[in-house]
């Protein structure tokens, strides 16, 4: 049988980009992708660039504070312009996305800018009424923000329109406590928005180890966001220009803006499926093995989309681990096993690798070792913000099964560690490794004794 591609892929943000590329240039596929909103998809359009190029935005008052601790009496971060940073963030995103698609063009890739679903298990079907048919087909599609199912949710906004606000909001709610919610609305209170983030536990960062969990929760007091614990909203109504919420503990609040970040789904909606018995898991997520092939052996599935770990750098590892393996006889799985990742709070970050200790204590006996201090640069400044540095290792192996930093820059420090921890590095080996100093990395190699022990029979 013949077919109109080698490999159709359906989705053209980090794991249907990266796939494409790899397949055509590397393997010598003909294969187009189809992007039904703007290639790049939520990384880079709307997610992690325009996510930190705000935190950086909203980090000038904090950064003129500093520099008075310092002696520049007079610094100000001024009056922030958001029209002015919208246009300019803006560009840049188109920028992004023409590197995107011109990567796609050179690499040889037909591009279709078209909602594109499924009809058979080699057939897609375009917005435009095109068909195509393709050998392989590659589900890329990522996921849409969740809501919460309440009255008047249609009125508040989710991630994706934080960054099109005509003017920023005086008074702004945050619903959730995963990375979202805690991100932005750190941004927003940098921005100099009056925050409150409203979450129904009682610590933010559910999963993160419980030490950092607590605190991000009080950083993100100790900033000015006003937390709003063990609540959440039930109601929504249009009050003015604003909107009234109520709560789930009997109160009531009015707001300019509201955002909900209670989780992503799997973008499955609409796409055809049904069409091919592909399965779905409990949460909608495409179900794939570890060739990120589908229970339909010509479609695969990378991203988001298989709800395995949301991150982007490992959908873009899936999509050219499935390029490799189907086009280049080179059969190459990802190992979703130990991957670093940060929540880009400020002024600290927290940073994460391997098990948390309540993970760790509860497979054996564990040592943990703790540096807790205030940096050496804030510290002068005034500042009374506290940095800790943790590294779980078990007693057994001396292996370091995981690290938690909270600090400046954690997520550029954690991406080194997870080398280290990757490699399998033991407590000892981290203590071999001389310091730079200084620096706030160093308390790494540095830290001599277990502030605890917990876990099996040692607990
Ligand atoms: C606000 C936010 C911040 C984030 N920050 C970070 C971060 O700092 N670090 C990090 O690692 N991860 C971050 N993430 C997660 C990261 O963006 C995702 O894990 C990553 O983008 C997933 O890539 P993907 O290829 O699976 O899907 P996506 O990047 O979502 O791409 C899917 C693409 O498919 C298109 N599409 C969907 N259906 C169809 C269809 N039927 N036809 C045609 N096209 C279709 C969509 O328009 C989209 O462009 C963030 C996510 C969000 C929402
Ligand atoms: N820095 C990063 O790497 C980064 C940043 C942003 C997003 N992401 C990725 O995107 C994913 C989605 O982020 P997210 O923050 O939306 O999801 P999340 O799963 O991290 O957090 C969802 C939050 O919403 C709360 N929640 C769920 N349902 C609720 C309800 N009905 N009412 C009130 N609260 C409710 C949960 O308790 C949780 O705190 C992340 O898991 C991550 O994979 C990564």
């Amino acid at each position: 049988m013949s077919f109109d591609y080698d490999l159709f892929v359906i989705g053209g943000g980090s794991g249907g980009v990266r796939a494409a590329r790899i397949a055509a240039s590397q393997h010598g596929a003909k294969v187009a992708i189809a992007e039904e909103s703007r290639f790049g998809g939520t990384c880079v359009i709307r997610g992690c660039v325009p996510k930190k190029l705000m935190i950086f935005a909203s980090t000038a008052p904090a950064a003129a504070a500093e520099a008075r601790g310092y002696g520049w009496a007079d610094a100000q971060a001024g009056e922030f312009d958001w029209p002015a940073f919208r246009e300019k963030l803006r560009a840049e995103l188109s920028r992004l996305e023409g590197l995107y698609e011109g990567g796609l063009v050179t690499a040889g890739v037909t591009l279709y800018r078209a909602r594109a679903r499924l009809d058979d298990h080699h057939t897609v079907v375009l917005s435009t009424g095109e068909r195509f048919t393709a050998r392989h087909i590659l589900i890329a599609v990522g996921g849409r923000p969740s809501l919460p199912g309440i009255p008047g949710e249609e009125l508040a906004m989710i991630s994706d329109d934080l960054f099109e606000m005509e003017r920023l909001p005086r008074r702004v709610l945050v619903v959730g406590g995963g990375f979202i919610a805690c991100e932005y609305s750190t941004i927003l209170n940098g921005l100099g928005c009056e925050t409150t983030l409203c979450h129904r536990g009682d610590k933010v960062l559910r999963g993160f180890d419980g030490e950092g969990r607590t605190l991000v929760t009080h950083q993100l007091e100790n900033i000015g966001v006003r937390l709003r614990l063990e609540s959440a909203p039930t109601r929504l109504e249009r009050e003015g220009d604003g909107l009234r919420v109520s709560f789930s503990d009997g109160g009531a609040e009015s707001f300019d803006a509201v955002m909900l970040a209670v989780g992503r789904h799997p973008y499955t909606g609409g796409l055809g499926l049904e069409n091919t018995g592909v399965r779905l898991g409990r949460r909608g997520e495409i179900v794939v093995d570890e060739w990120s092939q589908t229970s339909v052996p010509s479609i695969f599935a990378v991203g988001d989309v298989t709800d395995r770990v949301n991150l982007t750098p490992v959908a873009i590892r899936e999509g050219h681990a499935f390029a490799d393996t189907v086009f280049g006889a080179q059969p190459r799985r990802v190992d979703h096993g130990l991957i670093a990742s940060a929540v880009y709070v400020r002024p600290h970050e927290l940073g994460t690798v391997g098990l948390t200790e309540e993970e760790a204590a509860e497979r054996g006996p564990i040592e943990v070792y703790e540096a807790r201090f205030r940096p050496m640069r804030s510290l002068f400044a005034g500042s009374e913000a506290r940095a800790l540095m943790k590294l779980i290792v078990c007693t057994e192996t001396r292996r370091v099964l995981g690290c938690h930093i909270f600090a400046p820059e954690a997520g550029e420090m954690i991406q080194l560690v997870a080398v280290a921890v990757g490699m399998g590095a033991t407590k000892e080996q981290f203590d071999a490794t001389v310091a730079v100093h200084p620096t706030l990395a160093e308390e790494l190699v540095t830290m001599r004794a277990p502030v605890r022990r917990a876990g099996g029979a040692t607990a």
